[in-house]
């Protein structure tokens, strides 16, 4: 029997924003984001986050510490010109978001730049999205997901599905046009159920083979057209293990950029205690597992895996704490702790 819905966290922003500060900001972020003018006005003062091929950059600092580097317009600039570049590029930037001060934040693509030089320049290196977002803070994960998503989003929406005729941004590039058909096209996700499912005592990860060696995670799968949340996250755990779900809690959800932007509804999920026989869907998952406390405990302390002369994980981990995947992991972990 499914169970309601219930709010298992709650999230920071809940506590900790004053509301007038932050009804200010996003009245600010939506004017420049639907008025074009606005929005080059506030790129002139705004920061740049840059990337190379969909590759953020990254700086190494001094605290011992990677950061992502915020550049100014101007910088931006005179780096496009010395580099060879037309400086004008830096107009196709991408909005982003804003800081608590409403300066605008952006995402630019110097991917037609040499990326050694691009490095050179801004002291940085440019780094696989998955892998930074091992090296990065918690507050700057989601940002650099944001900016690599919409980036590609512009890169694979240029032709109207349609007409096959050429679409054109806004400013802001929050949203694309067809002239020809009148269609609007509006950056999308695809709605995809994680679940973490428990027998009580025990929790099921699994892993696909394109994973890095020794990380299980959640189960996952993509909503069909037409079903509900729940029925998705029903469907997905009885054709990649084999077992039905008795009961759902909502945990939180999450925007992931791969692989083309989803739109994660996190959920724990618990079966009959005598019903735990897993049959995995070998064309889903390499392989899925009930793992102990303990066992998960020890694999959360894992921030970077150690590795044999092959470079290859050579012990259990699970995806990095700013995958919601992770955060399943840990609330269950901290369930468990109470209840014994
Ligand atoms: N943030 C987190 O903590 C985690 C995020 N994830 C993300 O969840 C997503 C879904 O998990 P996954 O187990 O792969 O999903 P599924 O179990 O649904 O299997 C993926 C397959 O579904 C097909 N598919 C159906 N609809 C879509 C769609 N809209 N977009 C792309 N493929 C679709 C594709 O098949 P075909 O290729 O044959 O067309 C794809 O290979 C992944 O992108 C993964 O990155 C997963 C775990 C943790
Ligand atoms: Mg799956």
């Amino acid at each position: 029997m499914l169970q309601p819905l219930r709010i298992l966290f709650r999230p920071k922003w809940m506590v900790s924003r004053s509301s007038a500060s932050y009804v200010s900001r996003m009245r600010h972020l939506n004017k420049i984001k639907e008025e074009d003018e606005a929005c080059r006005a506030a790129l002139q003062s705004g920061n740049i986050f840059l990337y190379h091929k969909l590759a953020p950059l990254l700086r190494w600092t001094d605290s011992g510490i990677y950061q992502l580097p915020a550049l100014q317009t101007k910088d931006v600039e005179e780096i496009l010109e010395k580099l060879g570049g037309d400086k004008e590029m830096v107009k196709e930037s991408i909005l982003i978001n804003c800081t608590e001060q409403n300066e605008a934040q952006f995402s630019f693509d110097v991917g037609a730049i040499d990326q050694a030089a691009v490095e050179e320049q801004c002291r940085g290196t440019f780094v696989d999205l998955r892998k930074a977002f091992f090296l990065l803070r918690g507050s700057e994960a989601p940002l650099v997901a944001r900016g690599q998503a919409l980036l590609r989003w512009h890169q694979t929406n240029g032709f109207c599905s349609s007409t096959g005729q050429p679409t054109q941004r806004n400013q802001s590039g929050s949203q694309r046009v067809c002239h020809s058909s009148g269609i609007t096209y509006y950056p999308k996700m695809s709605p995809v159920v994680i679940v973490l499912v428990s027998d009580g005592k025990r929790c099921l990860l699994g892993r696909q083979s394109t994973f890095p060696r020794g990380m299980y995670s959640a189960l996952a799968g993509f909503c069909d057209i037409g079903e509900t949340m729940e029925e998705a996250l029903r469907r997905e755990i009885a054709e990649e293990v084999g077992l039905e779900v008795e009961s759902i809690q909502y945990s939180g959800s999450q925007h992931w950029p791969f692989p083309q932007s989803s739109f994660m509804v996190a959920c724990h999920a618990t079966v009959n205690p005598d019903k735990t026989h897993v049959s995995v869907d070998k064309e889903e998952l390499e392989d899925a597992q009930w793992f102990s406390l303990e066992e998960v405990q020890e694999a959360l302390t894992i921030k970077v895996p150690p590795r044999n002369n092959k470079g290859e994980p050579t012990v259990f981990w699970v995806p990095p704490s700013y995958a919601i995947a992770n955060r399943l992991i840990q609330e269950w972990a901290n369930q468990q702790h109470l209840k014994s």
